[in-house]
């Protein structure tokens, strides 16, 4: 079990609780996506340090297994039975009771790609809400428009019921010369929210819930941090309970994380949990880069029986390589930064409606993006930290490469990544990776179609 070493090294009496969610084989249930269901009985152990030091971490009060112990209002309860939940998943089981307790509590919570850690903190915006007020009360910071948007629509749909009233914080949203938004829960991304706050588009006086999603992220000073920092600095001093989820919570970030987010209670996952069980990880062994395409290309039947993200290091390269491969006949789109906004709503739209099959894109969208039709995910390059920000080096980008992976197999559902290597340098990144999270990453051999089509399917049964 993990324990935060910050939290650990300074032993001031904190409750370091630890309770294993070991596997309940006894739970019989008689819904249909069994898939689903594993992960909900339990596909890895959390380790749970709860702020309140007198508090007993096995208390029934710290789990839920039903939607409807946790007191919500009946609109919300219908809100996720609407969306298909019939209940908590692992991570929702023992966030949900800790994120909706009074006095609200900081949160620092952790684990796996596509366990749900959305439905989470959306569920808790929802019902910190008072809707009889009509101004900002919950605000939710997301690194790219992409995954705004996305939440935005949990938040819509999880809040059908209610009268809940929403707002966008992103880029060529608003009217110019919007004045002020009244919107109970504001989701966007840190710049625009920053500039929204400080012309006083958006009132501050009434939040009481702020959110960041893909966490580390958002708080990584070489990134997003200090836009981050700003938005927080501006926001009440007091009784604001400041929720932080990610799949990955890396080192340099976490003593920040817990400065930023004081007292949380926290769940957290070893990294070598991190992997999802049912993401097969594969590697092919490309003799230089035009290979590299040439294989892709080979791949295309592959890729569109379901939908498949496709990653590579540069805009340029996800440009070409979708411009080389429209010419000759395959119907691919490609998603980048240097697109305009509209142009980049249209794009994962039409994705997300699985209108287009293959998105070749770059680390845009490595983290968040939830279409469960993704069952292949390739990274065409893999990530490395120099793109992370000007400090950064050669070595592989370990939390990227997960949540680059992580956008197949969601919510217990299988997918295969391939990882192209092409020379000695990309091979030994990628034997990092390998160690770091200690799963094996499978050789698939370029020259034999027929073994590569046949070891893919068979993963993705
Ligand atoms: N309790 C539940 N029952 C059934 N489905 C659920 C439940 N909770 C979440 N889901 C579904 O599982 C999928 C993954 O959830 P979500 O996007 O919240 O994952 P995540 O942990 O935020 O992933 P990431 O780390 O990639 O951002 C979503 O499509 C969501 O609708």
């Amino acid at each position: 079990f993990f324990v935060d070493p910050a939290d650990e090294g300074k032993g001031k009496g904190k409750a370091v609780a630890e309770t294993p969610m070991k596997k309940d084989g006894e739970e019989k249930d008689q819904a249909k996506d069994t898939e689903a269901n594993d992960l909900i009985n339990s596909t890895f152990d959390v380790s749970v340090t709860l702020a309140d030091q007198q508090a007993d971490p096995n208390s029934p009060l710290y789990s839920a297994k039903t939607f409807e112990e946790l007191g919500l209002h009946t609109d919300l309860l219908k809100g996720i039975y609407d969306m298909g939940f019939s209940k908590p998943s692992k991570i929702q089981e023992r966030a949900l009771p800790l994120l909706l307790s009074s006095p609200p509590t900081n949160m620092i919570g952790q684990s796996q790609s596509g366990t749900g850690k959305t439905a989470a903190f959306v569920l808790t915006m929802l019902s910190r809400v008072d809707f009889n007020v009509q101004k900002p009360q919950a605000l939710c910071l997301a690194p790219s428009r992409e995954l705004a948007r996305q939440i935005m629509s949990v938040v819509v749909q999880m809040g059908k019921f209610t009268s809940v009233q929403t707002e966008y914080a992103i880029k060529d949203n608003l009217p110019r010369d919007a004045t002020s938004i009244s919107a109970q829960i504001i989701v966007g991304t840190p710049g625009t929210m920053t500039d929204l706050i400080r012309r006083k588009v958006i009132n501050v006086s009434e939040v009481k819930v702020f959110v960041l999603d893909e966490a580390d992220n958002m708080l990584d000073q070489d990134g997003l941090g200090d836009q981050t920092l700003r938005v927080k600095n501006m926001l009440p001093r007091t009784k604001m309970q400041i929720i932080l989820f990610s799949a990955t919570f890396p080192d340099h970030v976490r003593k920040f994380a817990s400065k930023f987010a004081p007292d949380a209670n926290k769940i957290e996952l070893q990294r070598n949990e991190l992997s999802v069980e049912g993401i097969r990880q594969f590697y092919m062994d490309c003799r230089d880069e035009e290979h590299k395409y040439d294989i892709l290309v080979s791949l295309y039947s592959l890729l569109t029986i379901g939908q498949s993200i496709i990653f590579c290091k540069h805009r340029h390269t996800a440009d070409r390589i979708s411009q080389r491969m429209t010419a000759e006949g395959h119907k691919v789109a490609s998603l980048h930064g240097a697109k305009d906004a509209s142009e980049r709503d249209t794009i994962i739209d039409a994705f997300r409606q699985g209108k287009d099959k293959v998105l070749i894109t770059t680390n845009v969208i490595a983290r968040g993006i939830d279409i469960m039709q993704v069952n292949m995910v390739v990274n065409y390059d893999l990530p490395l930290m120099n793109e992370r920000g000007p400090g950064g080096d050669d070595r592989p980008d370990v939390e990227t490469y997960l949540h680059r992976i992580g956008r197949t197999g969601r919510f217990g559902r299988k997918g295969i990544s391939i990882n192209f290597v092409h020379n000695q340098q990309t091979w030994q990144q990628m034997d990092q990776i390998e160690k770091a999270l200690g799963r094996k990453i499978i050789r698939i051999e370029t020259d034999d179609l027929d073994e590569m089509e046949e070891k893919m399917k068979k993963a993705l049964k």
